[in-house]
């Protein structure tokens, strides 16, 4: 369903399992951080929101969005964490540059989630206009950054009994 049929934001957290003991990171780049921003804001409210601890929250920061596979992939090896959320913001300049970064990006976090356990979230709006990106970053179509915690949580208590 389209973006723009939904609400990125909603979400029932009476139907979700008790996440106080899980530990999640948070991956951002830095690239269009006025996006970005909102996408970690709304990920981090959403699952302190849940039940998460500000304790068990980690978040780092990559340059850009092609660097949020390698920077999930040195999290995994230095923390422990039950899942993670890549945050990024690419939008169409003149050249097919966004269309590398966008491939290489979903293609680097898709490798990640299929050669390990830890679930690797995929928050990383992919917009033509600053505009498209600013309604999916707390404007008229909610905050991906919140669907994408949601996510995280479901994929981290996938298969488990509570
Ligand atoms: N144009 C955008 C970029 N470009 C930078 C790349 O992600 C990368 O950091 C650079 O190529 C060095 O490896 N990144 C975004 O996240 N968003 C953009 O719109
Ligand atoms: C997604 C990008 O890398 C893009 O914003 C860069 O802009 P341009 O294609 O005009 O160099």
């Amino acid at each position: 369903m389209a973006t723009g049929l939904t609400n990125l934001s909603a979400y029932d957290k009476d139907s979700l399992p008790d996440i106080s003991q899980l530990r999640f990171g948070l991956v951002v780049s830095e690239w269009n951080d006025s996006i970005t921003d909102n996408l970690f804001k709304g990920a981090k409210g959403a699952l302190l929101d849940c039940g998460a601890k500000e304790s068990n929250l980690t978040h780092w920061t990559v340059p850009g969005s092609f660097e949020l596979p390698a920077g999930c992939a040195k999290m995994l090896k230095s923390e422990k964490i039950d899942a993670i959320i890549a945050i990024g913001s690419v939008i169409r300049g003149e050249t097919s540059h966004f269309d590398f970064v966008c491939s290489a990006t979903a293609h680097g976090i898709m490798q990640l989630n299929t050669s390990q356990e830890v679930p690797i979230i995929f928050c990383v709006l992919t917009d033509n206009t600053l505009q498209q990106a600013k309604d999916r970053s707390g404007g008229q179509h909610g905050n991906k950054g919140v669907e994408a915690a949601i996510a995280a949580i479901k994929m981290a208590t996938l298969g488990s009994s509570n």
